[in-house]
């Protein structure tokens, strides 16, 4: 059996036929298929359609689209559903019963739904009343909604032509529900020259507002952009990806589509969006806005605080494989470990005592006399006092942390990821490395919801071939190879050292594996 045969989740497509061949169900499924996934299809319009217009919009009627989500229920239960367009508030109110009698049978499958109203060309495509039905019905079971700037003017029924309007358009549309909206930025520049997207979940004090930013594609083959994002998204949660990490992978795989789509080949019109494979390369990826930086005022994301405490640009280690990385608790440790010849270690203290700062001075003062890269975990103020090589924050520490301080000092930095989209965020302060984790289960720290494994953790280092990497969360001597293999030049481990019955043995093994 051939890798393309073997098991593929199932993803849905409830969506129209484009008959052209370049949005709807046919763009639908080459993203499926191009991103591991079997999909299926239940169709609620065969439009008559070509790069040049949409004749005639055409519904099923109820019953056709009745018996499809049936059939397909009897046999090929999904991993996620991706709805597309849908011609009338009829057909919404179907696909909403019908979601919810599956809810009700206890599935828990990610909706994502892409509110196609309006084609590129500008073509209405759905009846004026299905937005209602759409608030109403359909947006309290999904999970995620991807309009364009357009469709969310339908939605929120105002104007969006600026961030402050986008931003204040999408939480009317989302209101109490728990339901994220990534609206799509292809139709504005808010920047001249970028598209943003702006990705809205969580609510409350949880609500976070995220803008995706990327260069903007010069083609003419753009037509299915919409269809091929959601289905890409949909593809990806199918797959365990969280929600945060399919939409910045899925915003890469369009981009690529669009950079690598050809010219204009294909009709007289608007070509359709090329399905080019996983996206590899970090270019196509977006820049996950900071608050703290200049380029956040455009985007209404601006913030004083964070502003006097962001920077960029931290110093770089005088090697971009940092080898094996030990991250211990005590002093004592770190002078063990420097013996065996370890250059690069963490000073994890999570019990801090009355004599936390006499701890560190010590450490780093043996950190000096045996040249070390040792970086400490959290306290980067005592960090600094102390005259430390490097520290290392959590995700959570970038919010608080005052990195210009840490800058100034001439203080390494390295910061934590999990996942794409913390990767993307944490590479905008171009910090000294990049931890990328849980790559397994770990009893050190309760990680379970954000294990990566050795596939993801493959994919994320290619993106950054030459940039100081680390891998941390469960790792072995058993496994060790099989994280090195992955590119990155760095395994950070506690109990693979610490709970070793021979340090000394587990560090030598280690080593000759990352020398390897
Ligand atoms: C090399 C490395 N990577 C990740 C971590 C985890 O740091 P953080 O997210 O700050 O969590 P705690 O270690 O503070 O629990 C790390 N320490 N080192
Ligand atoms: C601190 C930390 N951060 C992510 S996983 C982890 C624990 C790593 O410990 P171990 O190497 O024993 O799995
Ligand atoms: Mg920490």
């Amino acid at each position: 059996m051939s890798s393309s045969q073997q098991f593929r989740p199932i993803v849905w497509t409830i969506a129209g036929s484009d008959s052209g061949g370049g949005a709807g169900i046919q763009a639908d499924l080459l993203t499926m298929h191009d991103l591991g996934v079997h999909g299926c299809s239940a169709i609620t319009a065969n439009t008559a359609q070509n790069t040049l217009g949409v004749p005639a919009i055409n519904p099923v009627a109820d019953a056709a689209l009745q018996s499809q989500l049936e059939a397909l229920f009897a046999d090929l239960k999904p991993a996620a559903i991706k709805i597309g367009l849908l011609v009338n508030a009829a057909q919404v109110r179907l696909v909403a019963d019908f979601l919810r009698a599956m809810k009700a049978r206890g599935e828990a499958i990610p909706v994502v739904y892409d509110p196609v109203a309006v084609a590129s060309i500008g073509t209405p495509l759905t009846e004026d009343s299905t937005g209602e039905a759409v608030l109403n019905d359909l947006l309290p079971l999904c999970d995620l909604l991807t309009p364009n700037s357009v469709e969310l003017e339908w939605l929120a029924g105002m104007p969006v032509d600026s961030a402050e309007k986008m931003l204040t358009a999408t939480r009317r549309v989302r209101g109490e529900h728990a339901c994220a909206l990534l609206v799509t930025g292809g139709h504005l520049e808010i920047e001249p020259g970028v598209t943003a997207d702006l990705l809205s979940r969580g609510a409350g004090e949880s609500l976070s507002e995220d803008w995706l930013i990327g260069k903007k594609i010069e083609t003419l083959n753009n037509h299915g952009t919409g269809c091929t994002f959601s289905s890409a998204i949909a593809a990806l949660l199918a797959q365990g990806y969280p929600l945060t990490d399919a939409c910045v992978v899925a915003n890469a795989y369009v981009r690529r589509g669009l950079r690598l789509g050809g010219s204009g080949a294909i009709g007289a019109g608007a070509g359709p969006v090329g399905h080019c494979g996983w996206p590899t390369e970090l270019r196509d990826y977006p820049e996950v806005l900071v608050a703290g930086s200049e380029r956040a005022q455009r985007f209404a994301k601006y913030s004083e605080p964070a502003a006097l405490k962001w920077a960029a640009e931290f110093a770089q280690p005088d090697s971009n494989r940092l080898g094996l990385y030990p991250v211990v608790d005590s002093v004592d440790w770190i002078e063990k470990l420097a013996k065996e010849g370890v250059r690069t270690l963490q000073l994890r203290i999570k019990q801090p005592g009355s004599d936390l700062r006499a701890q560190i001075a010590q450490a780093v003062s043996i950190g000096r006399h045996y040249n070390l890269r040792l970086f400490i975990n959290d306290y980067w103020d005592i960090a600094i006092e102390c005259g430390a090589y490097g520290v290392h924050l959590g995700q959570e520490d970038l919010q608080t942390a005052d990195l210009n301080a840490i800058q100034r000092a001439g203080l390494k930095l390295g910061i934590s990821t999990h996942g794409f989209f913390e990767l993307l965020y944490a590479y905008q302060y171009r910090p000294s490395y990049l931890a990328i984790g849980a790559i397994y289960a770990t009893n050190t720290k309760d990680m379970s919801s954000q294990l990566q494994g050795p596939d993801k953790l493959a994919r994320m280092a290619a993106l950054l071939p030459d940039y100081p990497l680390v891998a941390i969360g469960g790792i072995t001597l058993d496994r060790a190879q099989e994280v090195a293999a992955s590119g990155v030049g760095s395994i950070a481990v506690v109990s693979a050292i610490t709970g070793a019955p021979n340090y000394r043995e587990a560090v030598a093994q280690l080593r000759a594996v990352l020398e390897q």
